[in-house]
């Protein structure tokens, strides 16, 4: 027997590289030092010239041997492709290009309808590819024996029929995949924030087709040859802006233009400041990049996909902290964060896990137990930033995070957002300050009449300006100041714009990795999904009011004692009357009396309901508009708002009643029902449709102090036309029947049965009668038909001003 030595041949394996077009592939070898893939012949060598790949440029990509592997450059290598090429959403430039590792997958077009998905198998490389990449997966569904699959955040443990896409915004069970008896398919929703489909919330059971895309929180998947593919994680968010133009009209109603013609490519992980003097357009331009804002043209898009149109599947996403604070003052730092988890993550979540991860990335544990309203203003910024991180968004927009902190907490801010850009998040930033703007990847300079008049990194901006030796960046402004006259500024403003459209930078850093948007249109998905149930959200949002109110107690207390103090005083003035109860013998002067003290009740109860609620609804307008931009619903806000109201209209009516009875030994005579339980229900009326009132004010006014304004105007009408003061006849008889006051009256003034007190007129020698200060009146008849009316009517106007202070928040509703 011979020993027989084999000698093995190493073969090194060879890159290639696997164009995948909608299901159609083409395969090429990577073995020279220098491909070109495209569709021109003279130029490319991996040339593709088939019906169905016009995607695809005549240039698309050069390939340039490095090492082990290939480095690709765009287009021809110096002109940017038409379609582009994206790795995880950030676009490779012609320029620097990005080098291939084993498994990356490159995107050719942003288009998830048009795209080609190129997979470089290269040589295993030493250095792991970030996660990322390569967490595209496949359920293959054709020979499943377990049914449904299970879609969410923490399906059901070994089953292998299961995909997990971890992420706050998703449920633990999101959505399933059913297979009926032949064979078809039905994705079937059971989540918080809803499952998309082609950019729409479904909302009952949806049958699957070839190529359904199905969006779960930041995570698409697409259905195709039987497999359930994740074609995106969703983990990194680009920013293309194209061409976009704001005109709006000044108070002379003459057209002005306050964004100009602004493009601009934004990488996923970039932090990104806006910059510029005073109403330069940068909150304005903020707004339009978050989608909030209308622009007269051009568009957004985030991942190929227009903002505005796909909204509601980006809306959790987003992260953005406005310049006004989001959160409620009288709240301690963790009681803001644990209502914001319950009320924008699925219910399943583990509230103190989020919670926990949440404070510590803020950096605010120590504090966890102290008011916001005591904390410092960098850290109060940083709750308003914690409140948004909570479901992890991916795209973060922050308006003037900085403003009015000390150089060291700027800094700390500047470095706080540093670190969640460089965890994966774009975050971009209005800001005055700037100290630490070298931090940022990119800057932002506005001109005034929202010129674009620099977009590029921080180091660059000092030469593009000229700034010398002795200037700083805060030199920039001052160069787009000059000017004597606005003209004179305008013209420099232009000029400097002018200078960056032409400029290398603008090319590098704009129109290179500038990509073409999604551009098919899409109606927008414009609910508001309140994600939890409508009841369970009003008793989040009533147990979260009432913890505010309770906060401030002493003004509660005052509300409550008001009424019955004003009461007892009256009671002390009057205390040798006998204005309430019926007399042996009737006196003509006691009906006006009995009317002036039920006037009196009727105001207090009037003015305790406008003046309580008047600001509720105002004073937390940012709040209230960051929250319904993200899942709440109108009914349940106005209605918690309301559910505390009634209890308290309910507590102070029933002081009111005891203070009535202790204050008056004589008590009505309640012909129609226990004159306690009258006075207490008329009372409730009164204050429920006093509250409803001031609701309406304080959604109808832009601040609080004009709410304080309005209430002597509110309350004036209620007193003159209330029916008490003056004879009422012709159109102020009408005009009453607009006030709770008349109302209010009518309903005392029938239970205390005033009528009744009327004496018989005295009648002269010569048969005329005596002219009577009261005479009686069909508005106090003491008769259910009459008491019921006046309930009624206050019922009513309770509701009516309801419905109105809805249809007013309605109107402030962005989308
Ligand atoms: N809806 C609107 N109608 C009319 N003018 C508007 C409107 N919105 C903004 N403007 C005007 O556009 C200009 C830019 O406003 P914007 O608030 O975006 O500036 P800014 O750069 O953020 O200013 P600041 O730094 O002072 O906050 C201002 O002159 C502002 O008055």
């Amino acid at each position: 027997m011979t020993d027989t030595f084999h000698q093995a041949t190493v073969v090194a394996p060879t890159p290639t590289l696997e164009l995948n077009n909608r299901g159609e592939v083409s395969t090429f070898e990577l073995i020279e030092d220098c491909h070109h893939l495209g569709r021109d012949p003279s130029w490319s060598d991996l040339h593709i010239n088939q019906i169905g790949w016009g995607v695809l440029s005549r240039r698309q990509a050069l390939l340039v041997r490095e090492g082990d592997n290939y480095r690709i450059f765009d287009g021809d290598g110096t002109q940017p492709s038409r379609n582009g090429m994206f790795c995880n959403h950030t676009r490779i430039t012609p320029n620097t290009g990005l080098l291939l590792q084993d498994g990356m997958q490159i995107e050719i077009g942003l288009s998830p309808e048009n795209r080609i998905v190129a997979t470089y198998h290269g040589l295993p490389d030493r250095f792991p590819v970030a996660k990322a990449v390569l967490s595209k997966r496949k359920l293959n569904l054709r020979d499943l024996n377990e049914w449904p699959v299970e879609l969410g955040r923490s399906p059901t443990p070994n089953r292998y029929a299961s995909m997990q896409l971890d992420s706050p915004t998703v449920s633990r069970l999101h959505a399933k995949v059913y297979r009926d008896a032949s064979g078809h398919l039905t994705l079937k929703d059971s989540s918080t924030n809803g499952t998309y489909v082609d950019g729409k919330r479904i909302t009952r059971p949806y049958p699957l087709t070839e190529r359904t895309r199905i969006q779960i929180g930041p995570f698409t998947l697409v259905y195709e040859d039987q497999c359930l593919a994740l074609e995106d994680t969703g983990s990194q968010i680009r920013l293309d802006v194209h061409k976009l133009v704001r005109n709006v009209r000044d108070k002379t109603g003459r057209q002005k233009t306050i964004l100009n013609n602004i493009s601009l490519a934004i990488e996923p992980g970039q932090l990104v400041a806006l910059v510029g003097g005073s109403g330069a357009g940068k909150s304005t331009l903020m707004k339009s990049l978050v989608g909030i804002a209308p622009t007269t043209s051009g568009a957004v898009f985030l991942n190929g996909d227009n903002v505005r149109q796909n909204w509601g599947i980006y809306r959790s996403q987003i992260g953005y902290v406005p310049q006004d604070d989001i959160v409620h003052p009288d709240l301690t730092v963790e009681e803001v964060l644990r209502y914001a988890c319950q009320l924008r993550l699925p219910p399943d979540t583990d509230t103190a896990a989020v919670l926990e991860k949440t404070l510590e990335q803020i950096k605010l544990s120590h504090v966890r137990h102290t008011f916001v309203r005591n904390l410092s203003g960098g850290q109060r910024k940083r709750v308003s930033i914690g409140v948004e991180l909570l479901a992890d968004p991916k795209l973060f927009f922050l308006d003037e995070p900085t403003s009015g902190l000390d150089p060291g907490l700027d800094k700390s801010m500047m470095y706080l957002l540093r670190e969640l850009a460089d965890q994966g998040r774009t975050v971009i930033l209005v800001t005055h300050a700037t100290a630490n703007i070298s931090i940022c990847d990119r800057i932002t300079f506005l001109g005034r009449g929202g010129y674009l008049c620099y977009f590029g990194p921080p180091e660059i901006a000092n030469s593009f300006f000229d700034l010398s030796e002795n200037e700083d960046f805060s030199d920039i402004y001052l160069k787009l100041e000059q000017g004597s006259t606005n003209a004179e500024n305008q013209q420099v403003v232009t000029g400097w714009s002018q200078r960056y459209l032409a400029s290398a930078a603008h090319k590098a850093y704009v129109e290179e990795p500038l990509s073409p948007g999604n551009q098919q249109q899409r109606s927008a998905d414009d609910r508001v999904y309140t994600g939890i149930s409508l009841i369970k959200q009003l008793m989040l949002l009533a147990q979260r009011y009432l913890n505010l109110i309770w906060r401030g107690r002493l003004s509660l207390v005052l509300t409550l004692l008001s009424g019955p103090i004003a009461i007892a005083l009256s009671g002390l003035i009057l205390h040798q009357e006998t204005p309430l109860g019926l007399l042996d013998e009737l006196d003509a002067a006691q009906a006006p009396l009995a009317l002036s003290l039920v006037f009196v009740f009727s105001c207090i109860a009037i003015w305790i309901g406008l003046s309580s609620a008047v600001r509720e609804i105002v004073k937390e307008s940012a709040i209230y508009q960051r929250e319904r931009l993200i899942n709440l619903g109108l009914v349940s806000y106005l209605g918690s708002k309301v559910l505390i109201w009634l209890g308290i209209a309910a507590a102070q009516s029933l002081l009111m009643t005891v203070a009535i009875w202790l204050s008056f030994l004589e008590h009505p005579v309640g012909n129609l029902l226990p004159w306690a339980l009258g006075i207490f229900v008329t009372n409730f009326l009164i204050v429920f449709a006093s509250v409803s009132l001031s609701l309406t004010i304080s959604a109808s006014v832009k601040n609080e102090n004009a709410a304080n304004n309005l209430l002597p105007l509110i309350m004036i009408p209620q007193i003159i036309f209330s029916g008490v003061l003056f004879d009422l006849s012709g159109i102020s008889k009408y005009l009453s029947w607009l006030m709770i006051s008349r109302w209010g009256v009518g309903a005392y003034g029938a239970l205390v049965d005033v009528n009744v007190m009327v004496p018989d007129p005295i009648t002269l020698p010569d048969g005329t009668t005596l002219p009577q200060v009261f005479a009686g009146s069909s508005i106090y008849e003491a008769t259910w038909g009459n008491l019921g009316l006046n309930l009624g009517i206050l019922l009513v106007h309770g509701l009516v001003y309801l419905l109105l202070a809805l249809w007013l928040q309605k109107r402030k509703d962005i989308f």
